[in-house]
Order: structure tokens, then sequence, then C-alpha cells
């Protein structure tokens, strides 16, 4: 049976960007915990937010190569569903944060070529989820969260044990595209659905999330 589609929406900054992604149905939200993204939150502006978020939305906590002190902080003061770890971690780092901390965690690995889709085999069975994104481009200071699709042709007939997400680029015009040409049950969205970086737009979300829930 064909999982049913599935959408995350990373870089909620406030109580409106959460309630707006829940009435449209997205399954999970996403916390940006890195201080060179517009989306950053202090751990002390993320615990509320994560209180308010409703039961059966996953709480996602995005970070890039954080230490123990700071997973040891933010696990015991934010309520979390899952980790994102969206910097270079090894897969042993992942086995260790897994163990560490509890919790599910998902892999984001950028592709930009070919090549770079074998360091997905390498997170699975470790990871419990994959986040297929794209690679940035050479001198951007954002490992992701940059608006940037990669070519989606690089996917076709490639498949993983492990859940996937499909980030990078997504907007409520290209999503059931997406869905389309990759195949994925998961959708990423950040810039996509935003009116300027970090600003959140309801509209926004309302359209991504319906254009994928109908992607079939
Ligand atoms: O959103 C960010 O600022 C961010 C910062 C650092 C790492 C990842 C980040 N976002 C993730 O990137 C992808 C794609 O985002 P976009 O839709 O292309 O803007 C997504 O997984 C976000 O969770």
């Amino acid at each position: 049976m064909t999982a049913p589609i599935a959408v995350k929406i990373c870089g909620l900054r406030d109580r409106a960007g959460i309630d707006a992604a829940a009435r449209a149905g997205a399954r999970y939200v996403g916390f940006v915990f890195f201080p060179k993204s517009p989306r950053h939150l202090t751990l002390e502006a993320a615990a509320p937010l994560a209180g308010e978020v409703p039961v059966g939305v996953a709480k996602v906590a995005l970070t890039v190569n954080a230490d123990d002190a700071f997973l040891d902080a933010l696990t015991a003061r934010v309520p979390l569903d899952m980790l994102q770890l969206h910097g270079a971690e090894s897969p042993e780092r992942v086995a260790e944060v897994k163990a560490r901390y509890g919790l599910p965690v998902m892999k984001a690995v950028g592709v930009g070529e070919a090549s770079d889709l074998a360091a997905l085999d390498l997170y699975t069975g470790v990871a419990d989820q994959l986040l297929v994104d794209a690679k940035p481009p050479r001198g951007v200071d954002l490992p992701g969260g940059n608006g940037l699709a990669f070519d989606w042709r690089l996917l076709a007939g490639v498949t993983w044990k492990s859940p996937w997400m499909l980030a990078g680029g997504l907007t409520p015009d290209n999503a059931r595209e997406a869905v389309a040409r990759t195949g994925t049950r998961q959708l990423d969205v950040s810039s996509g659905v935003e009116s300027a970086p970090g600003v959140k737009d309801a509209d926004l979300i309302d359209r991504f999330v319906a254009a994928a829930l109908t992607a079939d």
C-alpha cells in the first residue's frame, strides 16, 4: 500500500506559523537552531512554541554539527519528537545521537550531482529518516534553507530502504510535480512558504500543503 503524503513545514518562528501549518494538515513542524539562519530560534523562544504544537504534529529540531552540550540543553528544554541533523555528521555520529537522546533522527544529505547520492546509502538503516536536500552552492553559508532545488531526474529509479523526505526549493507551484517526478511521499519546505527570509506566510503554507496532499 502506498503511504499517504506527509508535509514538513520547517523554520517556524511564531504561533501563527504553527497554527497555519497544523490547520493546513502538516505532519511535521521544524524549528531551526543555527545562528546563521534567518529562521534561528533560541532555546528560550523555542520551548514555549514547541509546547503549542498540537498532538499529532511532530516537532522536529534542526541542528548543524551540534555538540552534545547543545543537544543536552536542547532536549532538556524543548519538547521534541525528532532531531534533524543537517550538517556533516558522520553515520557514527548519527548513531551516537540516536542512542544518547532516544529520539528518531533524520539525516540530511545535499545532492547536486549523481555522485552525491552514494552518501545517502551510508545513513540507510542508521538514521530513522533520510532528507534528500539540494546541495548549497559554493560560498553559501547555509547548508539548507536556500530555496534551491536540485535536478530531480537524479532520483529516477533510486530507492532507499529508510523512509525519506524531499527538500530544496519546493513551492506551492512545484509540489505536485516533485511528487510525480521523484515518487517521494514526504515533502519538506521552508523558503517556498515565506514572504521574506524567515517570515512564514499562512496562505503559502495552505497552498503548499493542499497541493502536496492532492498530488496523487
Ligand atoms: O531553513 C534554514 O534556515 C536551514 C538552515 C540550515 C540548514 C537547513 C535549513 N533548512 C532546511 O533546508 C531544506 C530546504 O529548505 P528550502 O525549502 O529550500 O528553503 C529544508 O529541509 C529545511 O528544513
